[in-house]
């Protein structure tokens, strides 16, 4: 291929990466007004291709309205659209679109619906100006909505339920591959401490599956206050800067990532001193990212998740493996070993 064929390729793709770029808000709005319409639950529950009419007689919809909106998600590989006969076609479910009913076994929705509301995504606006300033004083979360993420959620009970319901639709994916992928990492854990638990979502799931374990969920006073009640769960409320409840290992999952290395290293030596020298550990679920090189669509995801911690948080960020290691060993962690279990999360195991 000659050079000026390479380039007319390129100045071809850039054209279509760059109307992406100019329309791609699109796709989010589209998956959330599914959401909000409750079309994946409708066509799943149908149980055979659905015809437009009958869909739209279903959700009380416009049908060229409609029509439009599912001719954009078949394309996007949502739906299947099916001939029922010569005449008609139907919609049907794929796997992404059962990511997307609202009470689904994988569902996403919540998280869809949290990252889609105007509160978290107004912060993106001022990311510039982020990346203009030299210190770390203020997010764009905190520019955008005058608090930041977690003060924001103490007066703010809507934003908290959607901000807690994202928190429990991904934790339960998360945990069910955490225990389906590495139930070994809880083998002789008596008593787990969930730091920054959030609702209780996660070690409810964990202390089920692995019935030996006496669980305790830490977090901040406001959020145990309203986290879920059980026998085998203590609630527990404070600051991981401040102490944290003894326990044989210290569970993180999604916490670490909002904090900069010296405040994880602070926050891990303060679990040092909650777990037994012997045999205590820290289990850790997060995204570990690729080293710097060109990386596919899953390290994309990541780079992504770093962007919207930089939007977020004061001074959170996604970590490589030689970062993790770095505030681990900075924490008196001397041995660690991380195994990937589901898309963007792996789980690293480290002892002192
Ligand atoms: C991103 S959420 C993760 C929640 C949960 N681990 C999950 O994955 O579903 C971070 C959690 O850290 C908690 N948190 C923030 N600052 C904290 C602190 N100083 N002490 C304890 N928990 C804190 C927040 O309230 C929030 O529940």
């Amino acid at each position: 291929m000659g050079d000026m064929e390479v380039t007319v390729k390129e100045e071809a793709r850039a054209e279509i990466k760059i109307w992406n770029y100019v329309l791609g808000y699109a796709k989010i709005a589209v998956v959330k007004c599914a959401i909000e319409l409750g079309i994946a639950d409708t066509i799943e529950n149908y149980g055979s291709p659905m015809p437009l009419s009958e869909l739209a007689t279903a959700l009380q919809c416009e049908p060229l309205r409609l029509h439009r909106i599912m001719r954009f998600m078949v394309h996007d590989r949502i739906f299947k659209q099916e001939h029922i006969n010569h005449h008609t076609v139907g919609f049907s479910s794929t796997p992404l679109s059962r990511l997307l009913i609202k009470r689904g076994e994988k569902s996403m929705a919540a998280l869809i619906l949290f990252v889609s509301s105007p509160t978290w995504l107004a912060p993106w606006h001022s990311l510039s100006a982020r990346v203009l300033e030299t210190g770390n004083n203020i997010s764009p979360f905190e520019v955008a909505n005058g608090k930041d993420l977690w003060s924001y959620a103490e007066v703010n009970p809507d934003f908290r339920e959607l901000f807690n319901n994202a928190m429990g639709c991904d934790a339960r994916l998360t945990v069910q591959a955490t225990i389906e992928g590495c139930p070994e990492v809880f083998d002789g854990v008596e008593s787990l401490v969930d730091v920054g638990g959030g609702n209780g979502t996660a070690l409810s799931l964990l202390v089920k599956a692995f019935p030996w374990i006496r669980g305790i969920n830490f977090d901040l006073p406001h959020v145990v206050a309203v986290s879920a009640k059980s026998d085998s769960i203590e609630n527990v409320g404070g600051d991981m800067f401040m102490s944290i409840p003894n326990a044989d290992a210290a569970f993180f999952m999604w916490v670490l990532h909002d904090w900069d290395d010296e405040e994880c290293i602070k926050i891990l030596k303060k679990c040092r001193e909650a777990i037994p020298e012997d045999k205590g550990k820290v289990i850790i679920v997060e995204a570990v990212l690729e080293e710097d090189k060109e990386c596919d669509e899953l390290g994309a995801v990541g780079l992504m998740l770093d962007m919207t911690m930089m939007a977020i948080t004061n001074k959170g960020k996604e970590r490589t493996l030689k970062e993790w290691s770095y505030v681990l060993r900075q924490s008196g962690f001397t041995r660690f070993n991380v195994k990937p279990i589901r898309a963007v999360q792996s789980v690293i195991e480290a002892y002192p």
